[in-house]
């Protein structure tokens, strides 16, 4: 669904790459976390996949179409079949919890018997059945957050795509949201979630991969994930030092998929 060939990423007047020769290969179904520090590279990858940027060498393909192939014309329908959620929300402030998902669809030029019916499936579907007369502001994060998600669904995209969905939530609620992209998941949308929450990767067990200064150092299938602390500059104790070879521990199970229910 998402394949990466040797992709590396350089901005304009920067000294280092932002992704420096990834390789990646997403199928479709899968739910992938990626993490890693702030600046290692896991907003641009994102913003690949969307071809909102383009690669500075390598192969990007996403739904079997090679970006670096795909006619200007033709990035909208690409970028159609993939839904967006960001950190902040992103909602129209002066418009109804119905409305912002309604907009997404009368963009793309859909009937209103298709809205009428589609926007408050969606609703019920991330929990916000009898709010759509809300504004935005008369929800809590976590509530406008599910409407971001409604959004983003409510054109049935094959992926979705979230960049640090939790980074403005509180624990709890960080955990609803990302049970609910679980949820979303076992329907069948390709999920991608960029974050740094390392409670949240280690409490979901899924596939973790890890990006340091734009290289995968790690992909793996269920895995977990500890912030790095700066070892260059704090020499650890040896104590400490065999603390991190201990295995990991048993698998917990999933209490952030019970909370969705
Ligand atoms: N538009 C841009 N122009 C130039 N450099 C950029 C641009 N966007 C990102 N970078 C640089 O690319 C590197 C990777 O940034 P990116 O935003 O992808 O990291 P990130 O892992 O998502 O970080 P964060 O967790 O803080 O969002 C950083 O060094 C950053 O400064």
């Amino acid at each position: 669904m998402i394949r990466f060939e040797h992709v590396s990423k350089v901005y304009p007047r920067s000294a280092r790459p932002a992704l420096d020769d990834v390789d990646l290969d997403i199928a479709r179904g899968e739910f992938v976390f990626v993490v890693g520090a702030s600046g290692s590279g896991k907003s641009t990858l994102l913003r690949l996949v969307i071809k909102e940027e383009d690669a500075t060498s390598g192969t990007v393909l996403v739904a079997g179409r090679d970006f670096g192939r795909l006619p200007n014309r033709r990035v909208p329908t690409v970028r159609r079949e993939i839904g967006t959620v960001f950190q902040d929300f992103r909602l129209l402030p002066g418009k109804t919890v119905t409305a912002n998902v309604a907009f997404a669809m009368q963009v793309l030029g859909r009937s209103r018997g298709q809205i009428n019916k589609v926007v408050p499936e969606m609703l019920e579907l991330v929990g916000l059945e009898g709010m759509g007369k809300r504004l935005p502001h008369q929800l809590s994060g976590g509530e406008q957050q599910r409407v971001a998600i409604a959004r983003a669904l409510v054109n049935g995209p094959a992926i979705l795509l979230a960049d640090e969905p939790t980074g403005n939530l509180d624990p709890a609620t960080s955990l609803e949201i990302t049970a609910l992209l679980a949820q979303i998941n076992r329907r069948g949308t390709t999920v991608v979630m960029a974050t740094h929450d390392d409670e949240i990767v280690n409490a979901m067990q899924r596939r973790v991969v890890e990006l340091r200064e734009g290289r995968v150092v790690r992909d793996q299938a269920h895995g977990r994930y500890q912030v790095a602390l700066d070892l260059a500059e704090v020499a650890p104790e040896p104590e400490h030092a065999d603390q991190r070879q201990q295995p990991q521990q048993p698998q917990q199970p999933r209490p952030g998929e019970e909370v969705a229910g």
